[in-house]
């Protein structure tokens, strides 16, 4: 059974920094959400796909072309830990934790301090959806479902 959540929405993340540690296909939709709500990223990664790469050549994203190491997380409000190296994504949740920044952990559900749910966006609601990280494809189509639902029966 999953942990109970506590679930929030963050305000003032216009300009907060976010650091997203790793540049692969997981970074890259953790980074776009960060991206859609104005926050300031820094990925942390020796490789990027190809839409990271082009946000950092222009400039919307910052890249810090090395490997992780602990002090990457400074004057973060939120961290992500997205590489495929279980070690280093660990070593983000204990830097985090040591921090007391906020911490997104991939690959390990039970081991960062939040997950990134599912969200549908219309009409000034905001609705997330999450399994309490046991079922993410799950969320992702009650997710769809919802969106259908409010297309259809909530205007302005
Ligand atoms: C715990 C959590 C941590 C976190 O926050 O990242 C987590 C963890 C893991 N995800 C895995 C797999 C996939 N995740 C997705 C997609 C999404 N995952 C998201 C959230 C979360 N994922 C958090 C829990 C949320 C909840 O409570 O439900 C969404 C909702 C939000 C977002 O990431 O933006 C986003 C859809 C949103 C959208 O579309 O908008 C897909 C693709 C798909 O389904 O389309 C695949 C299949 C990958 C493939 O393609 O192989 C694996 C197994 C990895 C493996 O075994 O290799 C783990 C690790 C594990 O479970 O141990
Ligand atoms: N939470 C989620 O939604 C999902 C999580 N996963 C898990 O997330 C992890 C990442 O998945 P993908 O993005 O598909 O992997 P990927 O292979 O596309 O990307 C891994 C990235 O980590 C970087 N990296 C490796 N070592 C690093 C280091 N020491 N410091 C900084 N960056 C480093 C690589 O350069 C690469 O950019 C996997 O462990 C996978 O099991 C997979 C799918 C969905």
């Amino acid at each position: 059974m999953a942990a109970s959540v506590y679930p929030i929405y963050l305000t003032q993340v216009d300009g907060a920094l976010a650091v997203v540690v790793g540049g692969g296909r997981v970074a890259t939709r953790k980074v776009q959400g960060l991206l859609a709500v104005g926050a300031r990223v820094r990925v942390v990664s020796p490789a990027l796909t190809e839409a990271l790469q082009a946000w950092a050549a222009a400039d919307r994203v910052e890249w810090v072309a090395r490997p992780y190491t602990s002090g990457d997380l400074k004057g973060a409000l939120l961290a992500f830990a997205a590489t495929d190296q279980r070690a280093v994504n660990a070593q983000v949740a204990r830097d985090a934790a040591r921090l007391g920044i906020l911490c997104n952990v991939a690959d390990a559900p039970e081991e960062g301090t939040f997950h990134v749910p599912a969200v549908a966006r219309h009409e000034g609601l905001v609705v997330a959806v999450g399994s309490g990280g046991v079922d993410p494809g799950r969320s992702r189509r009650i997710r769809d479902e919802i969106l259908r639902w409010l297309r259809e029966r909530i205007s302005a």
